[in-house]
């Protein structure tokens, strides 16, 4: 066990929003509907001046001659967190993926629209895409730890930048600190980052991405590979961390959409169908296929 669990979290349910779709029958919607919520009310509190960190406008995204993403526009703002939600297959790590253009390592794919971040196009062709995926750090669904030791992980990126030593050494701490990762393995930094658990692997790879300064951190389904526990604590800490970075995650989880962020899009077919404060998302949805999702009609 990772800890105690303790504080708010203890009366939540960690139920996966793939609930209904791993079953033989579907649970009532209020079940459902109780599963999402739990006993806390969805959504974090806003910030009703935060600023917008990227405003996606009219996008559509093709691999190939196949289009996913249709005409999708909304802003992500800043140290907030905006939760991706959405059956499989309609799009989420795709949208996620242009936010930083990692969707340019996959051939013949083709992007229109633009998300303006900076006061800069992410898709106009001058733009340096090393330094912008510095700028939006990106997380993966499994952790995926270099193999190498827990220090040396996080000090990378910053050797590649030519970092003097003792910078990388109070990033490396920082970093770790950041991610809640600190305490466990402060006196095994040698060791190697394989030797982690799961829970601990994911820390150490957002510990990873913020040793670069981020200013905004994508999270592709970080919690799908780990237990109830892991999980939670990783919840934590985006928590502790979104005060100073805009955070985008895509879950399938809809109770973790609902505990942890402010905002929430709702995909559907390749298209945003709703999107808005997480707070009103899931207590009154405006559209009909969302209120069918969150309720669990179809997953
Ligand atoms: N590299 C790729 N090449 C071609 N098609 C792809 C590629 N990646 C995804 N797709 C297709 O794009 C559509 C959207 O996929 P995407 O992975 O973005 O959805 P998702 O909502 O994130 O799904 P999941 O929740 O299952 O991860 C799907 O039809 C998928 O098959």
């Amino acid at each position: 066990m990772e800890s105690n669990m303790s504080g708010p979290y203890s009366r939540l349910p960690a139920t996966e929003g793939r609930l209904a779709s791993q079953q033989s029958e579907t649970p009532p919607v209020d079940l459902r509907l109780h599963h999402a919520l739990g006993a806390v009310e969805p959504g974090q509190p806003l910030d009703q001046n935060a600023r917008v960190a990227i405003e996606v406008r009219h996008l559509n995204f093709y691999y190939g001659t196949h289009q996913v993403l249709f005409d999708i526009s909304l802003p992500i703002r800043q140290r907030q967190i905006t939760a991706l939600i959405g059956p499989s297959g309609c799009g989420k790590s795709t949208f996620l993926r242009t936010l930083n253009r990692m969707n340019d390592l996959i051939p013949e794919t083709r992007i229109e629209g633009e998300a303006i971040f900076d006061g800069e196009n992410i898709y106009d062709p001058a733009i340096d895409v090393i330094r912008l995926r510095q700028r939006i750090g990106m997380v993966f669904q499994r952790p995926n730890p270099f193999p190498k030791s827990i220090f040396d992980n996080i000090a990378y990126g910053l050797r590649i930048q030519r970092k003097p030593r003792r910078q990388i050494q109070e990033e490396v701490e920082r970093s770790l600190r950041a991610a809640a990762l600190w305490d466990e393995v402060k006196d095994r930094l040698k060791a190697s980052a394989l030797g982690l658990s799961g829970g601990q692997q994911q820390r150490l790879c957002i510990a990873r991405a913020l040793a670069l300064h981020p200013e905004v951190l994508l999270l592709d389904e970080p919690c799908s590979a780990l237990d109830p526990i892991a999980t939670l604590k990783i919840e934590e800490l985006l928590l502790s961390i979104s005060k100073e970075y805009t955070i985008v995650i895509v879950t399938h989880n809809m109770s973790q959409a609902a505990r942890i962020s402010q905002y929430t899009g709702f995909f559907l077919n390749g298209r945003l169908i709703e999107y808005g404060p997480t707070a009103e998302l899931f207590k009154r949805p405006r559209q009909r296929e969302t209120e069918d999702y969150i309720s669990g009609r179809f997953s």
